[in-house]
């Protein structure tokens, strides 16, 4: 059998990965436009802000890799075109040379793309994005110009948020634009935004929220600055953080597309094509607090798509566990995590929810009040069937693995009551034998 996939980021990665340490006798072929693979995109915003020394370690793998378990890869090659009747893939090297790769099961991985507001003023240099490592490398070269001073950032969600902590890092006047009221408001409700709200002003960063960017402003092809809804700010470095689309191009009018462009795959990520699976961002994927197919970027998804589809492609039919979009945040040491729908998501997705609040410390009274923080906990939760559905936590403690159990809560569908007598361990080191996770279920209405 051969395989090929297109695009080697996390998802091509994990999918070729499973296949070839299967032990199975798979030809397997690798082929990407871009010059390196398996970026993390989640330590940009580190070393743009100088919180670890070098981008070094954000790689974890690399062709070299790849050909000594005896796959062929070729990068800087961009696939242009499928047949997908005769199974050819058409591809480009960088110098022209031009490639014809058959295959038995392809695999698309071809990622997602940032999206790019139409303003007045685009073609101006001083303009960035935040995907690719160079677009990472371009940014850090941009603050550290001389005259760089102030910066303005479109978009105040993970990316935005992130980039714009990493800019004060280096000493920049920060702008954050977003639309919304609050920052965030694609993961939490306005409660939990808030806490993130103030711990960016607080830290020096002017936040500008429900304002819409509608020019960028400039001189002798070089941006000055940023025109909005509400007015006009100087800036000598834009940075667009507005979200990600699906790089879903190919196979137009013979796969199946999801209402946002995505390849629609089914559970086990295989697009209406039986030959082909389509992984990470530029697929699908399924939600089990919507109990529905959905769309969501993060890279925990790409490798878990990565390995199902592959798995499937060997033989042995394995269904993913669909997704809760569970995600963190920790800006200025303040922690955000989230799993599944907020109350305004679910609502915006047709439940009816009710929630439950809490607030507490993380450790008892007694314990040192300097490793003692607070901690705020909202269960989301379906009022009829009373299934979890969403849970938002935010502390200067690293509460983050109390999240991964929401997760599993949603994913198996369990009520909120059943969450109330669960056996929590008490310890005074880590928590109180009244934990904020059972006082809370308790108090679900
Ligand atoms: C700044 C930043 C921070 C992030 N932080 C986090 C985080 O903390 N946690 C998290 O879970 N997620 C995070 N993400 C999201 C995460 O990076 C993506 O969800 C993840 O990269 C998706 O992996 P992928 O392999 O599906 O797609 P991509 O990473 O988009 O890779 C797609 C690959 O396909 C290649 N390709 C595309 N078209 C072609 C073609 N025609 N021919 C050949 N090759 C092609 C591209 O060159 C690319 O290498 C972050 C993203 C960014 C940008
Ligand atoms: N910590 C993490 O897990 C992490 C970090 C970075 C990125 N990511 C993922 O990468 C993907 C892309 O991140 P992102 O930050 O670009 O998307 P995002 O969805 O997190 O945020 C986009 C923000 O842009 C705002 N927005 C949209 N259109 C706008 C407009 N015209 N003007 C002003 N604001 C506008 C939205 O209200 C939203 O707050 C997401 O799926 C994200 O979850 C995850």
């Amino acid at each position: 059998m051969k395989v090929v996939v297109v695009g080697t980021n996390h998802a091509g990665i994990s999918a070729a990965n499973t296949i070839l340490e299967s032990g199975q006798d798979v030809e397997v072929t690798l082929l990407d436009r871009n010059s390196n693979l398996s970026y993390l995109g989640c330590g940009t915003a580190l070393w743009v802000g100088r919180q670890i020394d070098s981008y070094e370690g954000l790689f974890y793998t690399n062709a070299a890799d790849f050909e000594a378990k005896g796959a062929k890869i070729s990068l800087e090659t961009e696939v242009k075109d499928i047949d997908f009747e005769n199974k050819v893939v058409y591809a480009e090297t960088k110098s022209g040379e031009k490639l014809e790769e058959s295959y038995d099961k392809l695999v698309l991985a071809t990622g997602s793309l940032p999206i790019a507001p139409k303003l007045p003023g685009n073609d101006l240099e001083g303009l960035h994005f935040l995907k690719l490592f160079q677009e990472g490398q371009q940014v850090d070269k941009a603050l550290a110009a001389e005259d760089a001073n102030i910066v303005c950032v479109i978009g105040a969600g993970y990316i935005g948020v992130e980039i714009a902590e990493a800019a004060a890092r280096r000493g920049k006047e920060v702008h954050l634009f977003d639309a919304e009221e609050h920052s965030l408001m694609n993961y939490y409700d306005v409660d939990f935004a808030e806490i993130m709200d103030k711990n960016l002003t607080d830290n020096g960063i002017h936040t500008h929220f429900g304002e819409l960017a509608e020019a960028y402003l400039g001189e002798n092809g070089k941006v000055t600055g940023l025109k909005t809804t509400k007015g006009e700010y100087k800036a000598d470095v834009i940075i667009n953080a507005i979200g990600f689309r699906p790089n879903a191009a190919f196979g137009e009018g013979h796969l199946e597309k999801f209402v946002n462009g995505a390849y629609l795959v089914d559970r086990t990520f295989k697009t209406s094509d039986d030959s082909v699976y389509a992984v990470g961002d530029c697929a699908t994927n399924y939600s089990n607090a919507a109990n529905a197919t959905t769309y969501i970027a993060l890279a925990s998804n790409a490798v878990r798509s990565g390995i199902v589809a592959a798995t499937n492609i060997l033989g042995t039919h394995l269904e993913g566990a669909g997704v809760q979009g569970s995600n963190g945040i920790a800006i200025f040491d303040k922690k955000l995590v989230s799993t599944g729908f907020s109350v305004r998501a679910a609502e915006k997705n047709g439940l009816k929810v009710k929630y439950t609040d809490i607030e507490d410390t993380q450790l008892p009274g007694f314990m040192p009040a300097d490793h003692n923080a607070d901690v705020k906990l909202r269960i989301v939760y379906e009022e009829e069937s009373r299934r979890i559905v969403g849970a938002q936590m935010a502390s200067d403690y690293d509460m983050s693995m109390g999240i991964h159990m929401f997760s599993l809560a949603i994913q198996e569908q369990l009520t909120v009551d059943k969450l109330a007598l669960l056996d929590i361990f008490f310890l005074p080191h880590f928590n109180k034998p009244y934990n904020y996770i059972t006082v809370a279920a308790l108090n679900a209405e």
